[in-house]
């Protein structure tokens, strides 16, 4: 897993690879600056697109600098540079980079109040401030950055939207670069993948600067980034020898008169997910459905007043998709609760039981994993203004409860009993349809069958569900088309190894 550091730590591992590396600050710099450029040239290869560069004038605004001498040097024919001289203070690197920016002939324009006069570059680049943020951004800078988010011009931030805090709560009414583009360095920040950050950043890429791969990854974080190379330690290749029983058996109690469909596309995700067995525990009505459907699913019947009475003979359990809340249903999952012996998944209206009946939490075994989208995660721990403070709690009620929540976003966040934060970075807009989280139930249930330790399911089925949909070639991703693509998936994720 990727470490995702905070503002003052990557600061730390800048000085650690400075005092390693045996080099200055200012040679930083320049490696950043140059990271930078080739990322920015890439994406605006034309060398007579105008671009104004906003520099600040600490270290954020010493590498724009930096990087209107690398333009230039490298063919950029209309540049011009616009320092934000707001305070008389300035940064060693900055200056140095000042008198640099001679050698190429630039000459920096210095504003130093809030009559910006008409700034009509075709692109923007946003070096006034970075990780050196220390309180919110008012006067002059405020002006500033609202006039440079009102301009047409594409933005694209240094590091990261000036005025942006990389973690912690963010304000709303905080004054923010609004950015197409941040080419942030070394790391993605932990605040980019909660999604009040959407307006500042629109998409991302990471210049990577050299810095120390081993004191970043050495330092203690909470948040980790899952990337392909930890699923694909965890995947397991298949035995030449091995039979349905290899596979486990999982059971999914959903769906009700109306809301068959759920259940259907969880039991589905379940037995393409790869469990040796499957079996819906489902309404009388919802058999013909089924069977019709996906004729693999075996079916319990839930008549009238239904109790279980072999759950014993199921590897894993996911309960809620489609169940619908009635006295019935209540009942069963208390049964549920009080009977299971083995990690349950806990979606949908089975959340919702819950969040009326706090006390299960304590009941539910030991690393079962609860699925809530943002809606039913305050419903269950209360109403939160921030995703910060949702993802704090979580943190707190997964240790309290020895629970996994897999708090559901565009980036989900994986809450393990521990306080590890595992974010997930596949999916897509695509994907935001009814069913999705349906499927994502039935994988990660799947992966439990299959005898994955349940930390590493939920990693799983939250990673190949983002990865199956944001593969899928269309404009929006049916769930019941992403279910039919979950095995070609895996074995593409695990390459050749996959049998
Ligand atoms: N490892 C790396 O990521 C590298 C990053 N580099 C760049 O350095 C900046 C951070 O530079 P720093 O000098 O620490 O601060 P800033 O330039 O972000 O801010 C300048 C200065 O502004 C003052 N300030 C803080 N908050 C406010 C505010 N709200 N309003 C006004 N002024 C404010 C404060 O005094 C700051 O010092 C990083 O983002 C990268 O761009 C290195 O160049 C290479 C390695
Ligand atoms: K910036």
């Amino acid at each position: 897993m990727l470490n995702l550091l905070t503002s003052t730590q990557i600061r730390q591992a800048d000085s650690h690879t400075i005092s390693k590396d045996q080099i200055s600050s200012i040679d930083l710099m320049e490696t950043a600056a140059v990271a930078f450029t080739d990322i920015f040239t890439n994406q605006y290869p034309q060398k007579s697109t105008s671009i104004s560069i906003y520099c600040g004038t600490g270290n954020n605004g010493g590498d724009g600098l930096a990087i209107a001498r690398q333009l230039k040097q490298r063919g950029y024919s209309a540049i011009s540079v616009k320092i934000a001289r707001f305070t008389d203070k300035a940064s060693p690197e900055f200056d140095a980079n000042l008198k640099r920016l001679a050698e190429v002939d630039v000459a920096p324009v210095e504003i130093k109040n809030d009559n910006f006069e008409g700034e009509n570059a075709v692109v923007v680049i946003d070096a006034l401030l970075g990780t050196g943020l220390s309180r919110p951004v008012e006067g002059y800078y405020r002006a500033l950055i609202e006039f440079l988010n009102k301009i047409p011009a594409k933005i694209v931030s240094v590091d990261i939207p000036s005025g942006f805090c990389c973690e912690d709560h963010i304000d709303p009414k905080a004054a923010v670069i609004h950015s197409d583009l941040t080419i942030t360095f070394q790391l993605p920040k932990i605040n980019f993948f909660f999604p009040e950050s959407g307006a500042a950043i629109n998409r991302f890429e990471i210049a990577d600067i050299g810095l120390d791969e081993e004191f970043l990854a050495g330092q203690d974080s909470h948040f980790k980034l899952i990337r392909r190379e930890d699923v694909q330690k965890i995947l397991r290749p298949r035995k030449q020898f091995s039979h349905k029983g290899t596979f486990g058996h999982g059971l999914i109690v959903a769906g009700s008169d109306q809301t068959m469909g759920a259940a259907l596309l969880c039991a589905e995700a379940c037995m393409q997910t790869g469990a040796g067995l499957t079996t819906a525990c489902i309404p009388p009505q919802g058999l013909a459905g089924l069977n019709a459907r996906i004729p693999e699913i075996m079916a319990i019947i839930r008549e009238r007043s239904f109790t279980f009475t072999d759950l014993e003979k199921y590897n894993a359990i996911a309960a809620g998709p489609g169940l619908g809340y009635s006295e019935e249903t209540v009942k069963l999952i208390k049964d549920m609760v009080l009977k299971s012996q083995v990690p349950l998944v806990i979606d949908a209206d089975a959340l919702n039981m819950l969040s009326q009946r706090l006390e299960w939490l304590k009941k539910l075994p030991d690393y079962s994993i609860l699925t809530p989208h943002m809606k039913e995660f305050d419903r269950l721990f209360g109403q939160h203004n921030t995703w910060w403070g949702r993802v704090e709690t979580a943190k707190k009620k997964a240790a309290e409860n020895q629970l996994i929540i897999v708090l559901k976003n565009r980036y989900t966040f994986i809450v393990m009993p521990d306080g590890k934060v595992c974010i997930n970075p596949t999916g897509s807009p695509s994907m935001s349809t009814g069913g999705m989280g349906d499927v994502l139930t039935g994988m990660i249930v799947s992966f439990l069958a299959q005898g994955y330790e349940p930390k590493d399911a939920a990693i799983l089925g939250t990673y190949i569900h983002g990865y199956c949909g944001e593969n899928y070639p269309g404009y929006i991703c049916p769930p019941s088309a992403l279910v039919k693509n979950i095995p070609i998936k895996i074995s593409e994720i695990m390459g050749e190894n996959w049998l």
